[in-house]
C-alpha cells in the first residue's frame, strides 16, 4: 500500500520589490526580491483525500508575502524570512514547518556627478544574496545565508598537478592557468529560538554578509592555489573563523576551463605555456567542486 511519504506545497517566484522612502532627506532604497515559501503540517488528507479543508491556497500565500513585506523589513532578509514564516505557524496550527527561501537581486546606487544619487540604480551584475529559513514548532529558526552568482576569474597564481594519472588522463599539469568560477557560498546559523532572538542583534547578519564576501575576494585573489577544492577550504576555514555564530560554511563552485590554444601552425606562433595569451572559454563540461565545512 503506498503512503504519502512526504509533501510541501507554496508559492514560488514571487518577484517583491520593497522601495524605502525617507521622507527628510528625500533618499529611496530599494529591495528587489524574489521569494518562495512552502507549507508542511497535517495537509496529508489534501493529496490522498481530496480535502482541501486543510489547504491555506498557494494564492493566499503569494498574498501573505506581500502583507509581510509591508509590515515588517525587508532588511536583513534574514529577519523578513524569519517574520514570514513564523506567520505561518502563529496563525494555522495544522502547519508545522515553513520553508522560505529569499532571492535579493542587487541594485546598486548609481553615482552621479560625483555624488550618491537619491533614487536611481543599477544592476551591477548577476550576485544575489540569499536565505533559506525553516521554521519548525519543535526547533525554532534555522537560517542558511548565501551569496550565490557572484563571477571571478583570476588570470594567474593558480595551479593543478600531482592529480592522478593513469589510462583514463589527458589532462596536463600546469602550474600556471586561469582560475574562474561563480561564487556560491553558503553560511548555516546555529538554530534561534525566536524571531526576536534573529532581531536581537540583528546586524550581525549583514556584518556576516559583508565579512564572507571579503574574504572569498581576498581569498581568490591572493592564494597561490594548488585547486578548487583547497582554495574553497581555506575560504570556509575563515568564514567559520571570523563569523562565530556559524555552525558550518559550505561552497558549490563550478570550475570554468578556459583552454589555451596551439596556434602555432600559424607562421609558428607561441601561444602556450608561458606564451599564452589568447585562450578559448569553455560553455561546458565544467568541473563542480562541493564542500561543506563544520566546527570541530
Ligand atoms: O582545481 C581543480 N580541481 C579538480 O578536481 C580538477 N579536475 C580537473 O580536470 N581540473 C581540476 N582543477
Amino acid at each position: 500500500m503506498p503512503h504519502l511519504a512526504s509533501a510541501r506545497y507554496g508559492k514560488d517566484n514571487v518577484r517583491v520589490c520593497k522601495v524605502h522612502k525617507d521622507a527628510e532627506t528625500g533618499i529611496q532604497s530599494v529591495t528587489e526580491m524574489t521569494v518562495c515559501c512552502l507549507l508542511e503540517g497535517e495537509i496529508e488528507t489534501s493529496y490522498t483525500k481530496s480535502d482541501n479543508s486543510v489547504v491555506v491556497a498557494t494564492d493566499s500565500i503569494k498574498n501573505t508575502i506581500y502583507i509581510k513585506a509591508k509590515e515588517h523589513p525587508v532588511t536583513p532578509p534574514e529577519l523578513y524570512a524569519s517574520h514570514l514564516g513564523q506567520h505561518f505557524l502563529d496563525t494555522y496550527p495544522h502547519i508545522t514547518a515553513a520553508h522560505i527561501k529569499v532571492i535579493v537581486h542587487r541594485w546598486t546606487r548609481m553615482t552621479v556627478d560625483g555624488a550618491a544619487h537619491p533614487h536611481s540604480f543599477f544592476r551591477d551584475g548577476q550576485e544575489t544574496r540569499n536565505v533559506e529559513a525553516t521554521i519548525t514548532r519543535a526547533t525554532g529558526i534555522d537560517l542558511k545565508s548565501s551569496i550565490a552568482g557572484l563571477s571571478v576569474l583570476k588570470s594567474t597564481g593558480s595551479a593543478f598537478h600531482g592529480f592522478v594519472r593513469d589510462e583514463f588522463t589527458t589532462l596536463g599539469e600546469t602550474w600556471d592557468r586561469i582560475l574562474s568560477t561563480d561564487i556560491d557560498c553558503a553560511w548555516t546559523w546555529k538554530t534561534f529560538a525566536t524571531v526576536a532572538a534573529v532581531q536581537d542583534g540583528v546586524a550581525r547578519f549583514d556584518k556576516a554578509w559583508e565579512c564572507a564576501r571579503g574574504i572569498i575576494m581576498k581569498t581568490f585573489a591572493t592564494d597561490a592555489s594548488a585547486s578548487v577544492q583547497n582554495t574553497m577550504y581555506k575560504m570556509c576555514e575563515q568564514i567559520l573563523d571570523e563569523v562565530p555564530e556559524t555552525a558550518r560554511a559550505a561552497f558549490s563552485l563550478p570550475n570554468k576551463h578556459y583552454f589555451e590554444i596551439d596556434l602555432s601552425w600559424h607562421k609558428g606562433i607561441k601561444n602556450t605555456g608561458k606564451d599564452a595569451e589568447v585562450y578559448a572559454p569553455q560553455s561546458g563540461p565544467n568541473g563542480l567542486i562541493k564542500c561543506e565545512v563544520a566546527r570541530s
